[in-house]
């Protein structure tokens, strides 16, 4: 299957960020080495790569939890901190707070009135956790507060959604119940989300655009086409799956 390079954004497209000639050093190592990206505001982004490759180290720059020591990072008219949430692997929920206050604590910066009670209760609808609003964190399961963690990331309505493999501890069958909930969810707000996976099924699965990192640098750029929604096993994924595997182990060959 031919590979095809992701298309510059095109002239006056609103860019959701961009980076230019981003270096970042850790640990006497380079780790991102003049990386150049554009994303266009409401692209579905996914990062695979190697363990050790600079996913987690790119996101954090993106998301301005890090900076480089080279480059510029440019996001676009996203300001401040609730126009860019993360969220991680692990839910990091508040275990002395109920379900519904922890999803209200996402909305850095504004009054929590009863306007954000009832926004919260309106995304546990939306994430499939209708009246469980009143429940601890510790009387749910790991794909249930990761649901939360996604309400209380989606809270302030954010431009840029980055997912450092948040489905990662998931059981196989409550990760696709999840990818589908995130794809629905992408679709309906409209966000940019960049989404970095070990799992090149599930970039296949949601992304417009996968990346791969090797070495600091940028190997691969492909702008994903398959139509929507799409189904694990469906023979052009799995070939287009198959291609990004291959030049994931090309140099083991
Ligand atoms: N604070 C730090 N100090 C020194 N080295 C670091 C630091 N953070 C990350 N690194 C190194 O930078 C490199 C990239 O790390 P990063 O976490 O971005 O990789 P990754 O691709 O996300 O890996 P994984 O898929 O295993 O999570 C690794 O070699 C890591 O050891």
């Amino acid at each position: 299957m031919k590979l095809e390079t992701f298309p510059a954004v095109a002239a006056g497209a609103s860019a959701a960020f961009s980076l230019r000639g981003v270096t970042r050093r850790l640990g006497g190592k380079t780790v991102l080495d003049r990386l150049d990206l554009d994303v266009p505001a409401g692209q579905f982004l996914a990062i695979v790569g190697k363990s050790g490759c600079g996913k987690s180290t790119l996101l954090r720059l993106l998301t301005g939890l890090d900076a480089p020591d080279e480059g510029r990072i440019d996001r676009g008219s996203a300001r401040g901190p609730s126009d860019i949430r993360i969220m991680f692997q692990e839910a990091r929920l508040l275990p002395w707070a109920r379900v519904v206050e922890n999803v209200a604590v996402g909305l850095t910066g504004l009054a929590r009135g009863a306007a954000a009670h009832q926004r919260a209760v309106a995304l546990l609808d939306e994430v499939g956790l209708s009246g469980r609003g009143g429940d601890w964190p510790s009387a749910l399961s790991g794909g249930q507060r990761q649901r939360v963690a996604l309400a209380r990331a989606l809270i302030g309505k954010p431009k840029i959604l980055a997912l450092d493999e948040p489905l990662g501890a998931l059981d196989a069958l409550t990760r696709i119940e999840m990818q589908r909930l995130l794809h629905r969810i992408w679709h309906r707000q409209g966000f940019t989300a960049v989404l970095v996976t070990h799992d090149v099924s599930e970039a296949v699965m949601l992304a417009d655009r996968i990346v791969m990192l090797d070495q600091g640098r940028i190997a691969m750029d492909i702008d994903v086409t398959l139509p929507r929604p799409r189904h694990h096993g469906a023979p052009e994924a799995a070939r287009l799956e198959e291609a990004i595997l291959s030049r994931f182990f090309e140099e083991d060959r």
